[in-house]
């Protein structure tokens, strides 16, 4: 009895099976989001700028969170995009990074724990309330109010660019992407390999496209469900046959429910640097960065899976030869994790056919 009253919590997180787990508050606020984990043991920093975790609540099951620092860097994108950081242990300049962002933040509970359940009950909804004076109530008044993430119809204007951008390159090719969310790195993949890219809006239309004369349509990865995305999957059926189409996580999502396939919601989703994928062709597996909670059920009859995920078999990688299509669920441009794929961006201007194009990797100085 008198425990309660002597080490009273300043975190409450109210889960979507009844529980509430306790928590140590570093960063105050309330808030709500679809909870789901992390196994990655680097690349916080990339993490929690990646815009595919938006209205997530992004719990990391390494258990120290911020030994490396903090550096704008190694950002995807200019903010943080889930709503909440949990972790067993954060460092004080993570702590301090998330309250610049007004990012709600709690450590000191046992994420073993969270992980487990997510793993038995599926990615779920929490309510989230943190500070001096909070209650459990607080917490589950968030809960009351989330939404489960299918529900959060027009996600893609809370990540998307609102003008068209462009990066240039050095080499011949001139790709259109399709800002769902896009990470920074998918940019400097091909901006790296000489492409010019445009980012255009997710809700562009085919004249925006038009006007770029492209050789390749690029769909982004994102947050929320395929589903979603109307205009993006217009313009995917528009211009397939016509230009050659490419796509990264939500983007082969999108592609594949476009070209006549189904999507569906996983159990908790696969989200870590360590997910082995395997070539049907050539047998090979490499090791893949991923953050997803949808996949493609059905990839249709237009597109070929070419490659699947060792674990649960899912389709990791889609293409069609006739309609010049290739797709992946994974992350090859990594950031963070391992550099295995990065060879689809090679890939993705092969299929565009055009010439010129010298990859120069960021890694090595220019001099
Ligand atoms: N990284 C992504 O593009 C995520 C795609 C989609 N929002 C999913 O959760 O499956």
């Amino acid at each position: 009895m008198f425990r309660s009253f002597l080490v009273m919590s300043d975190a409450y997180l109210a889960l979507e099976d009844g529980r509430v787990v306790e928590a140590r508050g570093r960063v105050p606020g309330r808030t709500r989001g679809e909870l789901v984990f992390t196994t990655a043991y680097t690349g916080y920093e990339e993490s929690l700028t990646d815009p595919s975790y938006e209205e997530q609540v992004l719990t990391f099951s390494y258990p120290l969170i911020g030994n490396y620092g903090v550096r704008a860097e190694r950002f995807e994108s200019d903010r943080v995009h889930p709503r909440a950081a949990v972790a067993r242990e954060f460092t004080e300049e993570v702590v301090e990074w998330l309250a610049d962002e007004g990012v709600p933040a709690v450590d000191h509970l046992d994420t073993r724990d969270l992980v487990t359940s997510i793993r038995e009950e599926g990615a779920m909804k929490v309510g989230i309330a943190v500070g001096e004076d909070v209650t459990p109530e607080d917490a589950k008044e968030e809960l009351a109010q989330c939404k489960g993430m299918s529900e959060h119809v027009d996600i893609g204007a809370q990540v998307t660019t609102t003008e068209l951008t462009t990066f240039e390159g050095d080499g011949d090719t001139t790709v259109a992407l399709v800002d769902c969310g896009a990470k920074g790195s998918i940019v400097d993949s091909l901006v790296d390999r000489g492409a010019t890219v445009h980012v255009l809006p997710y809700d562009a239309d085919a004249e925006d496209v038009t006007a770029l004369e492209p050789d390749v349509l690029f769909i982004s990865n994102g947050p929320g469900d395929p589903e979603n995305y109307t205009a993006t999957r217009e313009l995917v059926e528009e211009f397939a046959g016509e230009v050659p189409l490419a796509g990264i996580c939500l983007g082969q999502q999108i592609v594949a429910s476009a070209l006549g396939g189904t999507t569906e919601k996983m159990a908790f989703g696969h989200r870590g640097v360590n997910q082995p994928v395997r070539d049907l062709q050539s047998g090979k597996v490499v090791m893949t960065t991923q953050n997803h909670g949808y996949t493609v059920a059905d990839p249709g009859d237009q597109l070929d899976v070419t490659q699947v995920n060792v674990n649960d078999d899912t389709a990791e990688g889609l293409a069609s030869e006739e309609l010049s299509v290739i797709t992946r669920q994974y992350h090859p441009e990594a950031h963070p994790g391992p550099h295995d794929s990065l060879g689809f961006f090679d890939d993705v201007l092969a299929m565009a056919g055009t010439e010129g194009n010298e990859h120069k990797p960021r890694a090595v100085a220019s001099d």
